[in-house]
């Protein structure tokens, strides 16, 4: 399959147009509520549990001013002792049972954001494997990441956030209030009229401190990126031999120190706002016992109500806070899952049409037919393109670097669709054959074979899950590399670098060979390598081709004199048009841009 062999040679690079669009139709979306709570669908008995949970430990929290009052305006007065200690063991044992409800509250929370993260991260894995390469090659995968792993973390403060503080300081806010009233209504009064002393500066705070949390998201996102291409091995090798690792220290010191300043803000913010309510809430507690102490002197009430009171509005501020909060937090939690459904809703370009057939016992007939391909809007990489070749024939495509070589080939494994015109196989439009079965008949090899960061053999059984030992070695010996694996430390189950770099490149290719005879597709897209490998190397990987050629309709992008001598058609690109085509003796003849070539490239590297 041509995503397997996809690597980062040259010329993968996809259009952005639909991408373009349909993130374009996500971001207008409305984030919709009920779609939210479907992410919640599958949870609702825990969420129930939670709530309950949550009302429960709350509402245990309301009795112990009550009991201080007992113990102040009854107990002691009274000198009844056996009660007291009833009342302090009240005392005590109320935390107790709240705090049991809060850790089982709390387990059954992570347990549902848990829930809910997993499944979005499935879903959003599943959505991208859908894409097709040019969402890959627009996207950065840095931002990819962020949004699977950074962005769906941040649901998991929806649960707790959200519906757990809305429901409990909600009902605290609500209670207390209610207690207040009924102990005494003037003090709970002026309770409330000092209350949006608090409203102001948290309001204020909280927009503060959403905009630096986005700005410190996207700089992290950032940061992810820059090191991601800074340590991957490619970027790694570019450093070196252009010795840029102090520039890229610079850089990286940039937005480190960036992500340093954020945080410290948005600590400072927090801190500053700690202490208004540090302030305000001690003075709250002062007006009410200067108010309530008041009316003791006076005799209107007694020590224990003004004690209750004031214990009551320590209850108060800190939820009333929490819940003010809670619409920034709401719009935060909805950007978050904005984002997120942009990435569940994106449609790939290239995808099964509905009703598509499943392309069954391919001959290997490969038709072109006036196709043309544009990246950009109105910028053709390819224009009416029109060729055939016929079951098991070799067709060769030169041309001058950017004719659209790469594009053209693309094509043939769908990884993008022609703007105009039709690919066919077999006579069957390749754009209305489902995507599998397509896939299922070519097979890629690159320049740059891309292997994953794992043994030999899980690389090669890419190609094909269940294949056995025996048909591994098969193919590695057709491919030139079984010798090559016997002899390294763990044989099959020795690992190969992230990307293969631990193998040369000519073992690295032969790989790809072996993965591609594994596969036994009746398609071949070749991709021949353009570096020199030693000659010894270059007759081994030449074998090892013509071996996986044998019987097979190929493509080649080509640049070894063997193979175009070879093909049973040339295919001259210039500007994505097709300017000649023929076997080698016609096209000589012709003395155009195929001579020109012939005579630049080809023959030189004939001669060297
Ligand atoms: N992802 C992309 N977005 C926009 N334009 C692109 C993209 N990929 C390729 N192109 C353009 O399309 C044209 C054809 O590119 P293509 O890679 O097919 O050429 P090529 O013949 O394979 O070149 P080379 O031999 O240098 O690999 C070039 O002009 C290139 O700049």
């Amino acid at each position: 399959m041509s995503m397997r062999e996809g690597g980062g040679g040259g010329g993968w690079e996809g259009g952005s147009k639909q991408t373009l669009q349909s993130r374009g139709k996500a971001t207008l979306k409305e984030v919709s509520l009920r779609r939210i709570y479907g992410l919640f669908r599958g949870y609702r008995v825990q969420l129930v549990i939670i709530i309950l949970l949550a009302l429960g430990a709350a509402l245990i929290g309301l009795i112990p001013p009550l009991v201080m009052k007992e113990i102040i305006d009854t107990a002691i007065p009274q000198g009844d002792k056996r009660k007291l200690i009833e009342l302090i063991g009240l005392m005590v044992l109320l935390p107790v049972s709240s705090g049991l409800l809060s850790v089982w509250q709390n387990h059954q929370n992570t347990k549902v954001g848990q829930g809910v993260m997993r499944d979005l991260r499935r879903s959003l894995f599943a959505n991208l494997q859908r894409q097709s390469m040019s969402f890959f090659t627009d996207a950065k995968s840095g931002e990819i990441i962020q949004r699977l792993t950074g962005d769906v973390l941040a649901v998991q403060n929806v649960v707790t956030t959200l519906v757990v503080s809305a429901v409990t300081q909600g009902v605290i806010v609500i209670t207390t209030i209610v207690i207040l009233f009924v102990l005494d209504w003037r003090l709970a009064i002026l309770a409330t009229v000092i209350l949006p002393l608090f409203i102001l500066p948290v309001r204020k705070v909280s927009q503060i401190r959403k905009r630096l949390r986005g700005e410190t998201q996207r700089v992290r996102g950032e940061m992810s990126s820059q090191l991601g291409e800074i340590f991957g091995v490619s970027g790694a090798l570019l450093t070196r031999i252009f010795q840029q690792e102090r520039k890229q220290e610079q850089d990286f010191d940039v937005l480190n120190q960036r992500v340093m300043d954020l945080e410290l803000k948005l600590n400072l913010v927090g801190r500053w706002y700690g202490m208004v309510l540090g302030v305000l809430g001690p003075l709250g507690t002062a007006l009410i016992y200067l108010y309530g102490g008041w009316n003791v002197v006076e005799g209107s009430m007694t020590i224990g109500g003004i004690v209750a009171f004031a214990a009551y509005l320590g209850r108060l501020y800190g939820p009333i806070g929490t819940l003010l909060n809670l619409q920034v937090e709401v719009q935060t939690a909805l950007g978050v899952f904005q984002r997120i459904f942009e990435y569940e809703d994106m449609e790939p370009d290239v995808k099964d049409l509905t009703g598509a057939k499943a392309l069954s016992s391919v001959q290997g007939q490969v038709g072109f037919h006036h196709v043309s391909y544009a990246y950009q809007p109105g910028q053709y990489a390819l224009q009416q393109v029109t060729f055939t070749a016929l079951p098991g024939e070799v067709v060769a495509i030169v041309g001058p670097s950017g004719a659209g070589k790469s594009t053209l080939i693309g094509m043939l494994a769908r990884l993008y669709d022609p703007t105009e015109g039709v690919v066919t196989i077999d006579g069957h439009n390749a754009a209305s054959v489902t995507l599998s079965s397509l896939r299922e008949q070519v097979a890629f090899v690159t320049q740059e074979s891309f292997l994953f960061h794992a043994s030999v053999r899980d690389n090669l059984l890419f190609a094909k899950l269940d294949a056995t030992d025996e048909e591994l070695e098969k193919a590695c010996r057709q491919a030139y590399i079984h010798e090559t694996i016997a002899a390294m430390p763990n044989g099959y189950d020795t690992m190969v670098g992230e990307r293969g770099h631990r193998l040369s490149g000519g073992e690295r290719q032969r790989l790809a060979i072996a993965r591609a005879i594994l596969k036994n597709p009746r398609i071949l897209v070749l991709d021949e390598a353009t570096s020199h490998l030693d000659s010894e190397s270059e007759a081994y990987v030449q074998t090892a081709l013509d071996s996986l050629m044998h019987g097979r309709t190929t493509l080649v992008i080509a640049h070894r004199l063997s193979t175009i001598l070879a093909a049973d058609r040339i295919i001259v690109l210039e500007a994505g048009r097709v300017l000649e085509s023929g076997r080698h003796t016609e096209l000589l003849d012709q003395d155009g841009l195929y001579a020109r070539l012939y005579r630049t490239q080809f023959e030189k590297v004939a001669l060297s």
